[in-house]
């Protein structure tokens, strides 16, 4: 039988004009927009289009005939079938300047927000910055990212975004899942500094199933990945270098403290089921499953942005407070403020004391393991976190007692069902949302609750911009079940916009933007 072939497309020519969001070529084809991966702004060439909307065409590119100066030659094998990187043949350079207006663009389109966006800070080094890796894992046992847009998978010889230590650990566990034919779908990877490796496996398999894996996995991976260190026969801990988790389906079997080899479920799992990492100079547990920021060094970057705004923004709000006639705002702000200004004057204090005096109550929302809210917490009297992840706040409360500090504390549940039972009123409040941005009730009840600054971290410049927008311009909310919309006003400025990069060479960007209350 003939093999069926793609139906022959005509070729079309275009010129790019910018990059997208996600990091293709955009030009005019027909007089409608059209998306070509892999085509740089400056650029011609022909192309076959692939699909055709209403509004847009998405086109492959097929011959360069005019190449921009900034192209790159990419650094991976596999950069056109791998949905990883998205930018790998622009110069890392120009990748932060099209990050920049990117969040630029953002604001503006979304937020309807025409604000200055600072240029991005970028990664002295943009290579082996992960700390965490999520693979595809196939029947055959194949592990690789997914392609672009599709569920294929893409097996990599070496991922440059990876440490050495992490591509080495990868190799070792294909020959350990390649070799079983286990049921296994998903592999997370996370390596802290000292090169610790916590594994999470993941897949619908049967309880004999996960044992027999269990069984394969520890003699056999350990010689492969060569991890030094005996895997101590009472326990099954492998000398605390490494930890595997199973998981199957939707049940977890972490081990706990220092396991048995089976879990209670009879799903084994050996080792820790967290990490440890210095952060910003406190140390950190990490439970497997709560979040950390990939890329460690650019995480000290991105959290001393969001202190120096903190600080800022205090210090800048109480000299504006001092220059008024008639003070308004928080009671006793005043008078704090005049202390803390006398101390800088008398005793050259740093600006991270003057600050401690300065913020009275800080929210951190959506806190992960407590990382913004300890750091804050030098600068404050109190900060209070808040967290749906029941292990990372359990992490969040161990981790303020294990570096000594007694001025924090958290509150677990959906930020959106737990605001409004708070009584206090913050000056500053901190959020860090996952990608989806915050929930409509969350920025109703910051513009009820109106703190003085707000510093917004997100990683995705639409849903911040457009949740940005709304403390800016104000929104409509539902009054309450089949009543009609109530309208809320913005009550906030942006001040300040800083991106940072720490996901080099992919489309994404982390952003903090720092509003005060007008
Ligand atoms: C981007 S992370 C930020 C964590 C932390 N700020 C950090 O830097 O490590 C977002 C966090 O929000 C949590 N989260 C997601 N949706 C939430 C919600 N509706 N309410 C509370 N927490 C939520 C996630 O579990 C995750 O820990």
């Amino acid at each position: 039988m003939s093999k069926k072939t793609e139906p022959e497309r005509k070729t079309e020519e275009v010129e790019i004009v910018r990059l997208s969001s996600e990091g293709a070529g955009v030009g005019q084809i027909r007089g409608k927009t059209v998306f070509v991966p892999g085509m740089l702004p400056g650029e011609k060439g022909t192309v076959t289009v692939t699909e055709e909307k209403k509004t847009y065409l998405r086109g492959r590119l097929v011959k360069l005939e005019r190449i921009s100066p900034a192209r790159r030659l990419p650094s991976c094998a596999v950069f056109e079938q791998c949905g990883g990187c998205s930018v790998q043949h622009l110069s890392y350079e120009d990748t932060l300047q099209w990050k920049q207006s990117v969040v630029r663009d953002a604001l503006l389109r979304i937020g309807r927000l025409e604000v200055e966006v600072r240029p991005v800070i970028g990664m002295e080094d943009p290579w082996e910055y992960r700390n965490k890796a999520v693979l595809h894992c196939d029947r055959r046992g194949r592990l690789g990212y997914y392609a672009k847009n599709s569920n294929d998978l893409v097996e990599f010889p070496h991922c440059k975004l990876l440490p050495q230590t992490m591509n080495a650990k990868i190799k070792a566990l294909r020959q350990v899942l390649g070799a079983g034919k286990y049921d296994v779908q998903e592999v997370v990877f996370r390596e802290n500094s000292r090169q610790e490796t916590l594994i999470c496996l993941k897949g619908k398999m049967t309880g004999e199933e996960a044992d027999r894996l269990s069984r394969a996995i520890r003699p056999s991976f350990q010689a492969a990945a060569d991890i030094r260190g005996e895997w101590q026969a009472d326990t099954g801990l492998p000398d605390e270098k490494c930890s595997i988790i199973i998981q199957q389906g939707d049940r977890e079997m972490p081990g706990q403290g220092r396991p048995s080899l089976k879990g209670d479920q009879g799903v084994p799992s050996f080792g820790l089921p967290f990490l440890k990492e210095n952060i910003n100079g406190l140390m950190f547990k990490v439970s497997y499953n709560a979040f950390q920021q990939v890329n460690l060094r650019q995480t000290e970057v991105l959290y001393n942005t969001v202190l120096q705004m903190a600080g800022r923004s205090q210090g800048q709000a109480d000299k504006d407070k001092s220059n008024q006639e008639t003070p308004s705002g928080v009671e006793g702000t005043e008078q704090s403020s005049k202390t803390a200004d006398k101390e800088i004057a008398d005793d050259k204090v740093d600006d991270h004391t003057v600050v401690r005096k300065r913020i009275k109550q800080v929210w951190d929302l959506y806190c992960g393991i407590g990382t913004i809210t300890l750091l804050l917490a030098g600068m404050a009297e109190n900060v209070t976190g808040m967290e749906e992840n029941s292990l990372a706040i359990a992490d969040a409360a161990q981790n303020a007692a294990e570096n000594k500090i007694s001025n924090v504390k958290f509150i677990e549940g959906r930020v959106e069902d737990r605001i409004g039972e708070q009584k206090d009123r913050p000056d500053l409040v901190v959020v860090d949302p996952p990608r989806a941005g915050m929930n409509k009730r969350v920025i109703a009840a910051l513009l009820d609750r109106k703190p003085q600054s707000i510093i917004y971290v997100s990683c995705d410049p639409a849903t911040m911009a457009r949740d940005v927008g709304m403390l800016a311009n104000g929104m409509e909310i539902p009054e309450g079940k089949g009543a009609g919309l109530k309208r809320l006003k913005g009550a906030y400025r942006v001040v300040e916009v800083q991106p940072v990069d720490m996901f080099g060479w992919t489309e994404s960007v982390e952003c903090v933007v720092k509003l005060e209350r007008r």
